[in-house]
């Protein structure tokens, strides 16, 4: 088998990217409290549908995802294309790949491209943090099945009275991996003490993310791709991220407790992205269709890799295992690259992964090179600020990291860009974008 990765349909057209758009992302109870993914999918999908002016009879697939599963729209595409101005008959499934989620229905519709079995699709994803399926006790799930299969009222007593006070508590989905019960943040403190990454510097990444997204925004570039959202019942609106913190002060960030090892940790609630809620999508085409239609592309997939790790130490190291194979499939190395974006999800992760890519002893016993993947041009890298900043709704990351690469290599007259991230499961993901 090459090496090579031909990302095109059988006419050897590339797969286009013809637009992109997100909704600002909001921290966790604030401009989206109420709002449920679904709702703010529909409401980016919409809103894209009417920018790029497309027919939506011509969408022959939407693929989304959710990491936060709503139990009562498992099929949160099918949901989308249902509750937005589309074809009805336009197929429709979601995905889940927890933080490279969207990067997986990007994919997924590239493929179905590139086989030829569609020509135009929709990929994107949505997550939120504030409408949750909040569970019951597994005490309580069991008595409750056992409540409906008991005949009299001395078997219902019997059963009520197994239950103690905190079986009746709600339980909040966690945000943890389920086969070690490790939170992500957990993970995060165990890379920095591996790697040996300092609480300092871990801040002043955060600090510098905080200060270019805000930069960004300041330049008015981010209109383009974010949408102003308005909240049902239409009295309110959201225009703009709200967790980036505008006035970022290193000094304050040091007075921080550590959140997930408050004895000997480093990883607090300023180096870490918070819990956010927000929606992203974009529409793919097969090249030729793109044409024919009169888009101009905002780029296109070079290639893509997925891989998978353990999850008992360490395990968001994805991106320094996806993108070295991401880069062969491509043809490439990291120095060819214009940009280098990859997923904040930890100040820890980022800086962990960072020093990988430039450690040869890495590269030679987790990938089997003789060099290292390559040092990180500091000038290329996540020059926009990152996850940090902007917040991480898990399944919209990926496509608003595709997007926003795409749309910064256009402003600098094209080049190649990696976008890269970690996912819980030891997943990791990696896609280079070229635009003209
Ligand atoms: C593959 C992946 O992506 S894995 C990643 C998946 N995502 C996660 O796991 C989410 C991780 N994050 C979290 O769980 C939460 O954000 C936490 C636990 C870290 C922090 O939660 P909270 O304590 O609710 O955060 P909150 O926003 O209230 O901030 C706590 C304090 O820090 C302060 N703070 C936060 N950021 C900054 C900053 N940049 N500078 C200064 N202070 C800050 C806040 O102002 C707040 O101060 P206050 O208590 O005086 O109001």
């Amino acid at each position: 088998m090459s090496d090579r990765q031909q990302v095109t349909n059988s006419r050897g057209e590339r797969i286009a990217i013809v637009a992109g758009l997100r909704t600002p992302f909001a921290k966790q109870a604030t401009a989206f409290h109420g709002v449920s993914a679904l709702d703010m999918g529909k409401m980016v999908v919409n809103e894209l549908l009417s920018r790029s002016e497309i027919d939506p009879q011509l969408i022959e697939q939407l693929v989304y995802g959710q990491v936060v599963q709503m139990p009562a729209a498992p099929n949160i595409a099918r949901e989308i294309v249902l509750g937005t101005g589309m074809n009805v008959s336009t197929d429709a499934y979601s995905v889940t790949r927890a933080c490279a989620t969207s990067f997986q229905s990007a994919v997924n519709v590239a493929e179905s491209i590139m086989t030829g079995n569609i020509e135009i699709g929709l990929a994107g994803g949505s997550d939120s943090s504030s409408v949750l399926p909040i569970g019951v006790s597994k005490k309580l799930a069991h008595a409750l099945v056992d409540l409906n299969k008991a005949r009299t009222f001395k078997q219902k007593f019997a059963i009520a009275r197994r239950l103690g006070l905190k079986d009746l508590m709600p339980v909040p989905p966690a945000v943890a991996e389920y086969s070690t019960g490790l939170s992500m943040g957990q993970t995060a403190e165990q890379m920095a003490k591996t790697y040996n990454i300092s609480r300092a510097d871990q801040d002043a990444l955060a600090h510098r993310s905080h200060t270019l997204a805000t930069e960004t925004w300041n330049s008015g570039v981010l209109q383009q791709e974010v949408m102003t959202a308005h909240i049902p019942p239409y009295k309110q609106f959201i225009d703009r991220d709200n967790n980036i913190r505008e006035n970022s002060v290193l000094e304050s960030y040091a007075k921080l407790r550590p959140a997930f090892d408050r004895n000997h940790g480093t990883v607090t609630a300023a180096n870490s992205t918070p819990l956010t809620d927000g929606a992203s999508a974009i529409i793919l085409m097969s090249e030729g269709r793109a044409k024919a239609l009169g888009y101009q592309p905002i780029g296109y997939i070079k290639s893509y890799a997925f891989t998978a790790i353990d999850v008992w130490q360490d395990m968001l190291m994805g991106p320094s295992y996806a993108t070295p194979l991401a880069l062969k499939r491509a043809g490439m190395e990291l120095e060819d690259l214009t940009l280098i974006e990859m997923h904040e999800a930890f100040a820890a992760q980022t800086l962990a992964n960072m020093q990988m890519f430039g450690s040869k002893k890495f590269a030679a016993e987790k990938l089997g090179r003789n060099r290292a993947i390559g040092e990180i041009d500091m000038s290329k890298f996540n020059v926009l600020g990152g996850s940090l900043a902007y917040g991480h709704p898990f399944a919209a990351t990926g496509t608003r990291l595709i997007t926003q690469v795409c749309n910064e290599l256009k402003r600098r007259g094209g080049g190649t860009g990696l976008a890269t991230a970690c996912a819980a499961g030891g997943l990791g993901v990696a896609m280079i974008l070229e635009v003209e």
